[in-house]
């Protein structure tokens, strides 16, 4: 649970990120945490778009079952390029690689947003990122670090990797993982606004 708002959520965050608690608090949505597991392979074929919104609903409604009693929110993020979808580096080989791949191009952040209470609906943001050449040495040197091992396409442009974010044209909240005009929307279906 949310130790600030335990006593009185407006909605739950079913997600394990703290960035994400972190932007939902941001915007004066009270909530609570809920813990849940949901595989996150992507299916053969699948779409990228199609990937964020079947985990977020996956994750909204594995989180309803949960806190049956509060409109559950929860939230997917993927780089995509190539028409590859990059997740969570499992290794720091795989993470050398994706930083490889990302090196001095563009690519895609996709972020899909579901919640789920009486009914389920979904947003979702995609941004494009254009980052910096990674030389190797310098991929090691942000490997060791430890901040690329939970973020998808293996950087955070809120952290170090910051350093190499050349260009943005998106939602920088939905590059870390929530998308904030978005998820506003979405809560206002639900009868929940912020300004
Ligand atoms: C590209 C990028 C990703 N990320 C993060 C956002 C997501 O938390 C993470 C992608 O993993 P997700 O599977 O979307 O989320 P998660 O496993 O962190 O949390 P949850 O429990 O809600 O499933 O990468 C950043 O923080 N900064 C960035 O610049």
């Amino acid at each position: 649970m949310h130790d600030r708002y335990a006593a009185d959520p407006l909605i739950g965050l079913a997600s394990q990120s703290l960035r994400r608690s972190a932007l939902l608090d941001q915007i004066g949505v009270a909530h609570a945490i809920i813990r849940i597991a949901v595989d996150e392979q992507p299916v053969a074929g699948e779409q990228p778009d199609d990937y964020v919104i079947r985990l977020a609903l996956a994750k909204a409604e594995a989180g309803r079952r949960v806190r049956p009693d509060l409109p559950v929110l929860g939230a997917d993020t993927a780089v995509v390029i190539d028409s590859r979808i990059l997740g969570k580096p499992t290794d720091r080989a795989d993470a050398l690689r994706m930083l490889d791949t990302l090196s001095g191009r563009v690519h895609e952040v996709y972020t899909g947003v579901a919640l789920a209470g009486t009914a389920s609906d979904h947003v979702l943001s995609v941004s494009r990122v254009t980052l910096d050449t990674i030389d190797p040495a310098r991929a090691e040197a942000y490997w060791a670090s430890g901040e690329p091992v939970d973020k998808a396409g293996a950087y955070a442009i809120q952290g170090l990797g910051a350093v190499f974010v050349r260009h943005l044209a998106g939602s920088y909240s939905g590059v870390m993982g929530l998308p904030l005009a978005e998820t506003a929307e979405l809560l206002a279906g639900y009868g929940i606004r912020r300004p």
